[in-house]
């Protein structure tokens, strides 16, 4: 009884494997990369595994071999590629689990995505770790045979074979009929047709190792080649028999006159050469490295990431506690998607290793910090002992060491790109602008270096530096001036209200709208003897106020000839706001809300409201609530139509009761007007309307009036009520679906209700929800 046991495949396994066979057609070399990585894994968990139980090792250290062979009958077009690693291999269980069943996360992502029509390549497939079903690519049928080795808890395993064809819904698994023929380890063998021969040269998948697995792979690969060489063919031994002596001298006289035609025999040296014979590129030199070699090593460890690495560093180190390393640092071409989510609980890209062997690459949730955990780095440290493990690393210098040397070669890595390459980091600067702006905050010390990093839209230009902004600044001008609305697009935060004296003068403004950026500005305060300012908070300075004095004046004028206004919007707005004052920070706009430089700006309360509970912190709705300051643009039409308006109402004292009526009217629809600006220069300053309802009201109410449409008016509507509240379960079947005729109910207008009583009807609903 070998044990033989189908199984059937899981639906989405079918699925899955056509889906990888077909979308790779075109890439079908991909199948060794996949099975070289795949065993070049299984080396590294028995590796890890003998750390603590050596016995696995026992017959000997691991590699991976590949043999073709050729089926001469075929005239050399159809064969075999047998790939044997010597690694941890799989139980009977063990095989009918990895290679036949999907439970791995991602995979619905996968099918998902794929069935999307989004790209499915090759770092698609081992993003998702499918790389198995790749061999489906060149092999109708995959035999895998494997024998896990020997240890205390399983000293006698057994070797089982796992065959299924590309097409069939099932499997099977059984005991390998031939015995423990591996020592330990997998054999897959693949069955090569007439139109994969290509896949028989082994010169061929020489090159293919070369250009996709010297990198991924630590452990030796070795191909077996074979060289024929013609031998000639050994002239037969001269049978020495009972007979004719004379016959055997003619032969031997004929031989001397014609000489026989010479024969050759084919011998075949068969040799096992290793593939993978150069070092690993982090240990040699970084000038003897070329770039194509850099990006072929960052794809074997960014399986994610489908385009080039946007940059490296490579450099050799020294914790200063004694430990030496070297270590390869790349910037990916992109974010994963879900980057931003994970942050938060770390990402782990940093592998180590140990005198090149491979020891993790889970160093914990906060070795490299948050913002910078997009960086895929390799460090191979020559002075750990190999049995290090991540909790002893943890109590150990080097790691935080390791992290501080990390995070200044990150840094430095990015000033370098930003000057010897701007425009490739116009790219760095747009992709990772947002992580930077964070690392600014939670990083002090690095503030200066991360601040030169930094890269902004401005009024001046779609890409300047804070370095760029000190030397375009103006004559005394001490601040850097900054608008900040997150996501709103940098033209629409240009015209703020905010913006347009600052504009109209010829100064610069960033327009800031990632939603890192504004805190980012707060905390970073000073840049080269700058301070950062909000422009829509108290405290601008132009720097030149001083120096002109008639401005000054100006402006003191105004506040004594608006004082009447002034007093009408305090008593009329009191608890909206704190004060209103007279600015000469506008240009076009009427008014304009601002808070106090300590306050949240319109653009931090939205942020702020999109925390979770914001809503029941008191330090939220204490914040929230801090005085705004609404201020009136003396120059502005409109606040000269208010003021003469306010100026017209007659004094306190000298009303009789007629005119004491008609003032309050005209006073009141002035009122409805002035609430409407105000709500209106709220919006146009970033805040939120406090009730929209009434707010659209007595929109309606002025468009009323500019038509002349009386505001008493209302629409002549019959409402339809719906049908009575449904009985039992919705049914299924599509014909009985209908059990009311919608014609029926309702249907007679004599039964509609005016819209009014609906609505008090809705109100009620609400109001009992
Ligand atoms: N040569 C092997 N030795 C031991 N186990 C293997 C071998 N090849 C595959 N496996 C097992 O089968 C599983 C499935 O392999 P598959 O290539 O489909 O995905 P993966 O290795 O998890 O991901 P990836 O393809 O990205 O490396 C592996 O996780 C591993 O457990």
């Amino acid at each position: 009884n070998d044990g033989s046991e189908t199984f059937k495949y899981e639906s989405d396994i079918t699925r899955l494997r056509s889906l990888v066979i077909h979308s790779l057609y075109s890439h079908k070399d991909v199948f060794l990369r996949e099975l070289l990585s795949n065993a070049n894994d299984a080396l590294e968990k028995l590796r890890l595994t003998a750390l603590t139980d050596r016995s696995v090792l026992s017959s000997g250290e691991g590699n991976v071999t590949i043999e073709v062979n050729v089926d001469e009958r075929s005239n050399g077009k159809t064969g075999q590629i047998i790939i044997r690693d010597t690694g941890i291999g799989m139980s009977k269980d063990e095989l009918a689990r990895n290679l036949g069943t999907i439970a791995r996360s991602g995979t619905s992502e996968f099918l998902k995505k794929a069935e999307e029509g989004q790209g499915v390549d090759g770092n698609l497939i081992g993003q998702f770790g499918l790389g198995f079903y790749s061999c489906f690519l060149v092999s109708p049928t995959v035999r895998v045979s494997s024998l896990p080795p020997a240890t205390t808890n399983n000293p006698n395993p057994e070797q089982y074979t796992f065959v299924s064809s590309s097409t069939g819904d099932s499997f099977e698994v059984f005991l390998d009929p031939r015995g423990k023929t591996l020592g330990r380890g997998t054999e897959i063998v693949l069955t090569i047709g007439e139109d994969e021969a290509e896949f028989l040269s082994v010169d061929h998948l020489k090159s293919l190792i070369e250009k996709h697995s010297t990198f991924s792979t630590t452990f030796p690969i070795y191909i077996k080649e074979r060289n024929i060489s013609k031998v000639p063919t050994p002239h037969p031994q001269s049978p020495v028999e009972d007979g004719d002596p004379d016959e055997f001298a003619d032969d031997l006289e004929t031989d001397e006159t014609t000489p026989k035609e010479e024969n050759f025999d084919e011998q075949v040296e068969e040799n096992w050469i290793r593939v993978n014979d150069k070092a690993p590129i982090w240990m040699r030199e970084p000038k003897e490295v070329s770039d194509e070699e850099y990006q072929q090593f960052y794809k074997a460890v960014a399986k994610d990431d489908a385009s080039e690495s946007l940059g490296w560093s490579h450099f050799k180190g020294d914790t200063g506690s004694g430990v030496s390393f070297r270590a390869i640092m790349y910037i990916p071409s992109s974010l994963p998607k879900d980057f931003w989510q994970k942050m938060t609980s770390g990402i782990n890209n940093v592998r180590l290793m140990v005198k090149r062997v491979f020891i993790t690459d889970d160093l914990g949730e906060d070795f490299m910090p948050r913002w910078l955990s997009f960086l895929k780095v390799t460090v191979d440290a020559d002075d750990l002992p190999l049995n290090v493990s991540r909790e002893t690393l943890q109590n150990n210098r080097f790691l935080s060491q390791l992290q501080r040397i990390l995070v200044r070669k990150a840094l430095d890595l990015f000033t370098k790109l930003s000057v010897d390459q701007p425009e490739k980091y116009k790219e760095i600067a747009k992709l990772y602008g947002n992580a930077l702006r964070i690392g600014l905050l939670e990083s002090p010390k690095d503030k200066l270096k991360l601040a030169k990093l930094l890269r902004f839209e401005s009024t001046r230009s779609d890409y300047t530096s804070l370095e760029e902004y000190v030397e375009n600044r103006k004559e005394g001008q001490k601040q850097i001036y900054y608008i900040a609305g997150v996501g709103e697009i940098a033209k629409d935060l240009a015209r703020s209200p905010f913006v347009e004296k600052l504009f109209a003068r010829g100064y610069e403004v960033l327009l800031l709208n990632l939603p890192s950026d504004e805190p980012m500005m707060a905390s970073l305060d000073q840049f080269m003897g700058m301070t950062t300012q909000d422009v829509s908070k108290k405290g601008l300075k132009f720097g030149d106020e001083d120096e002109d004095g008639a401005e000054k004046k100006e402006l003191e004028a105004q506040k004594v000839a608006f004082k009447p206004l002034i007093e009408w919007l305090k008593k009329d707005l009191a608890g909206q706001i704190s004060d209103v004052t007279v600015t000469n920070r506008l240009v076009t706009s009427p008014c304009t809300i601002i808070v106090d430089s300590y306050g949240w700006s319109a653009n931090m309360q939205r942020i702020m409201s999109a925390q979770t509970d914001a809503q029941d912190d008191p330090m939220f709705n204490m914040m929230k609530n801090l005085p705004k300051v609404l201020e009136i643009n003396p120059k502005s039409p409109l606040i000269e139509g208010l003021l003469e308006r306010v100026l017209d109402f007659p004094q306190d004292d000298s009303e009789d009761d007629g005119d004491v009526k008609r003032v309050s009217e005209e006073e009141e629809d002035l009122r409805e007007t002035v609430r409407v600006l105000f709500d209106t220069t709220l919006v146009r300053s970033g805040f939120s309307v406090a009730d929209p309802t009434t707010y659209f009201e007595r929109v309606e109410a002025l468009l009323r009036r500019s038509l002349g449409v009386s505001l008493s008016a209302t629409p002549q509507i019959k409402i339809r009520p719906a049908p009575p509240t449904a009985s039992g379960p919705i049914p299924e079947d599509e014909e009985e679906k209908v059990e009311f005729d919608p014609q029926s109910l309702g249907s007679d207008p004599s039964q509609w209700m005016d819209w009014k009583d609906m609505k008090d009807q809705m109100v009620f609903d609400h109001d009992e929800l």
